[in-house]
């Protein structure tokens, strides 16, 4: 479904992402990992186009999506959380979700409709309840859940999320953990950014490891947290064997 070619960005100097490829197949549960500065959200910046490679392919579906605007690989179906969720604090969290939909392109193109696409989403995210609440009363981690209906309801097949679970209480994470499943099961294939290492473990089949904006290993939960040179970069020490 998706496959990163050598893709590489540079910064001046210095090579945020190098060389890097990687392949995700439709209906996976992709976790990427790594060190702060690992090159994690630059890789998704290049995916959804909001920077543009220095070398390297970027192919959806089988089609290059470099040189794309971010809305038209939006348009094509690949969607995306932001770190920082900014929601329209005075709107609605039903009108919030409609404007993913109102924004996608041209596939949503009266409020009627965008009113409908915006439905699946709140219920997926357990929001439907608040639609009529102002972003702005919202906690933290249901503002995560509203970023990911606004990024549902552009309708993606792929959903890359980046650091969904920053900041917000453990409670919201166990609460956030079964939203993503849900949206998984729903049939949208997930690559998902997370420092929290046992979210990873928990929620995806296959673990990709940055660092210096290479991949450092990759493979099942269990063997990457056992990896020496992942526990020597990244992790520090042995991950406790029964979340993986
Ligand atoms: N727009 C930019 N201009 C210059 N350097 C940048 C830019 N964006 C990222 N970098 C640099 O590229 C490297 C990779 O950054 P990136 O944000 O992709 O890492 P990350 O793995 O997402 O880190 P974090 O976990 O802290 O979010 C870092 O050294 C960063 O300082």
């Amino acid at each position: 479904m998706l496959e990163v070619r050598d893709l590489s960005k540079s910064f001046g100097g210095l090579k945020a992402v190098g060389n890097l490829s990687i392949r995700v197949g439709q209906g996976e549960f992709v976790g990427v990992i790594g060190p702060n500065g690992a090159g994690k959200t630059t890789l998704m910046n290049l995916v959804t186009g909001y920077m543009q490679p220095t070398s390297g392919d970027i192919l959806f579906e089988g089609r290059s999506i470099v040189g794309l605007k971010p809305y038209q690989i939006s348009h094509r179906g690949v969607g995306r959380t932001f770190q920082v969720v900014r929601p329209f604090s005075e709107m609605s969290v039903e009108d919030n979700v409609m404007t993913g939909a109102l924004f996608s392109g041209a596939k949503t193109s009266s409020l009627a409709k965008a009113r409908k696409a915006a439905e699946l989403p709140m219920e997926l995210t357990g929001l439907a309840a608040k639609r009529h609440m102002h972003a702005g009363a919202l906690t933290l981690g249901e503002k995560k859940k509203l970023e990911l209906a606004r990024a549902l309801a552009t309708a993606p097949r792929l959903l890359l999320l980046d650091e969904v679970m920053g900041g917000v209480t453990r409670g919201e994470v166990d609460d956030l953990m079964v939203v993503l499943q849900r949206i998984h099961a729903s049939g949208v294939t997930i690559v998902m950014i997370e420092h929290l290492v046992e979210v990873i473990m928990a929620l995806s089949k296959r673990v990709v490891v940055l660092n210096f904006g290479q991949k450092l290993h990759e493979g099942s939960p269990r063997e990457v947290v056992e990896h020496p040179a992942v526990i020597e970069s990244y992790l520090g020490r042995p991950l406790d064997a029964e979340v993986a």
